[in-house]
């Protein structure tokens, strides 16, 4: 099997995807909410780019959620923060997400025949049914802002780690591939430290949003597996 990391949404041309199972990680803070708003009850996840485009869709059922510049956007029913799922009811809705880098980067993935959803919290369960899929493996680290988030990168490195636990075959990598499962095993223990001394643990915990760095980066607390289904991002 080859695992292949992209190391942020800029990197990621469509063809790099095409029957390939693609794993989108956005661990500061889409996909972490994302599996926090199945775990929750939420029907589905619809991420879209804009914020006219979650505007138009607000009602009939549906709420919208999202941030720009990590705070939650005016008129929105949902910021970006994990914990709010737990807090306001979504039992049964769906959720149409838009933030500034983890939904961009799940529409630039739609070429792999299958997207997971995948973060520190879920890393464990995300890995074992990407292996079920029978199909080599991308792992896109979306970033912040076209840059590389060591966050993401250290995400990247947890999976490969996982995956190669999971796999009796060899598997194989790319040298970024390589780089994440080694800073990976160089910190784990310290999962944690390294993702509050990120450039966007510091920008969120500025912002307020400590407790969410801190659910963040919490290892294999779940077993929520969120896969694109049409549209919607669903329990797997
Ligand atoms: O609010 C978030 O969690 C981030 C904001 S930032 O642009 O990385 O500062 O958005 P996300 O799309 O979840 O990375």
């Amino acid at each position: 099997m080859h695992i292949e990391v992209i190391s942020n949404v800029n990197e990621a041309q469509a063809e790099r995807f095409v029957h390939r199972t693609a794993i989108v990680i956005d661990v500061l803070r889409a996909t972490s909410t994302i599996v926090a708003a199945l775990e929750a009850g939420a029907a589905g996840i619809l991420p879209v780019e804009t914020v006219l485009e979650a505007r138009a869709l607000q009602g009939s059922g549906n709420l919208i959620a999202g941030e720009r510049f990590c705070r939650k956007i005016p008129g929105f029913d949902l910021g970006n923060s994990p914990d709010e799922f737990s807090t306001i009811p979504v039992q049964g809705r769906r959720i149409v997400l838009t933030t500034t880098n983890g939904t961009r980067a799940i529409h630039k993935a739609m070429r792999a025949e299958n997207v997971l959803a995948g973060s520190i919290n879920n890393a464990a369960a995300c890995a074992r049914a990407a292996l079920d899929l029978r199909r080599d493996i991308v792992l896109l680290c979306a970033g912040s802002h076209d840059e590389f988030a060591l966050e993401d990168g250290l995400c990247a490195g947890l999976l490969i780690s996982e995956l190669q636990l999971l796999c009796p075959a060899p598997i194989e990598m790319n040298d970024i591939g390589s780089a994440m499962l080694g800073l990976y095993k160089s910190t784990s223990g310290s999962v944690q430290e390294l993702v509050f001394a990120s450039a966007t643990g510091k920008r969120l915990c500025k912002n307020g949003s400590n407790r969410d760095v801190e659910r963040c980066s919490k290892v294999n607390i779940s077993g929520i597996v969120p896969r694109m289904q049409g549209d919607m991002l669903v329990q797997n």
